[in-house]
């Protein structure tokens, strides 16, 4: 019997993994599509265009690249539901709008109208009875002194260039983001209370976890 067998989660779900930068999404990501023999949703940063323009002038390019980050998204969501499910995604679409363009906006680095544009472009793909929802977002919590440890160690040099205040901004957005956060189930995990790098079986208690807030909601 295989772990997705073991701790009865079905085959066709759809998990999104979502927090902070460096976080540690991707680990996560990575950990529980080799668990449950499911496909990944990755962001790819290397091959993103706008994203090292933006880090360098948030102003010039904060719509560019939000627009690019939600064609990609959409795209992935068109992929997941062509194969029926099994997916874990790094990454959910809501933060883009609910973290990212928001926190751009209100600290002026995108004008209102692009936001104007950009939420209600969001909102007329997203936001619709249409759109397939995960059956599960996964939110990682962390303290804000080891996110920003595990972006220095991460080493990408733009989050190297770019101020701490950037990173604490978004790690007060996040805590209240979640607290409102209503399209899916939710389940919280503390990036204290496993260690998916050195113990391989500390992935095994997730799923349990997965399990019953699945099992729970899906009918
Ligand atoms: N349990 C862990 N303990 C220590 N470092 C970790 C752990 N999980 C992830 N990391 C490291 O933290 C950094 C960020 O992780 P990553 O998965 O890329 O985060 P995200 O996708 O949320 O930005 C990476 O260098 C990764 O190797
Ligand atoms: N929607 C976004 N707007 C701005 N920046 C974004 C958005 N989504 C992701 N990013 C950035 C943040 C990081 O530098 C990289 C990858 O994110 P990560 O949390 O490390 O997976 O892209």
């Amino acid at each position: 019997m295989n772990l997705r067998e073991k701790y009865n989660i079905p085959h066709d779900s759809v998990i999104t993994i979502a927090g902070t930068v460096g976080v540690g999404k991707s680990t996560m990501t990575h950990a529980l599509a080799k668990a449950l023999d499911f496909r990944t949703s990755l962001e790819k940063v290397d091959t993103n265009p706008y994203l090292d323009k933006f880090y360098k002038d948030f102003e010039r390019w904060s719509f560019h690249l939000q627009i690019y980050f939600l064609a990609e998204r959409f795209k992935e969501q068109k992929r997941i539901f062509e194969y029926g499910g099994g997916f874990i995604q790094d990454r959910s679409i809501y933060e883009d709008t609910g973290i990212f363009a928001k926190m751009h906006y209100e600290k002026g680095t995108m004008t209102p109208t692009d936001y104007d544009t950009y939420s209600n472009l969001f909102d007329a793909m997203v936001m619709t009875p249409y759109f397939p929802h995960p059956h599960l977002l996964i939110y990682l919590e962390g303290t804000l002194d080891d996110v920003v440890e595990r972006i220095k160690v991460r080493g990408r040099p733009m989050e190297q260039a770019t101020p701490v205040t950037y990173w604490e901004e978004m790690h007060g957005r996040y805590e209240n983001w979640i607290n409102s956060f209503n399209a899916c189930p939710i389940l919280r995990l503390n990036i204290n209370d496993y260690d998916l790098m050195n113990d391989e079986t500390s992935v095994e208690p997730i799923l349990e976890k997965i399990s019953l807030f699945i099992n729970h909601s899906r009918f």
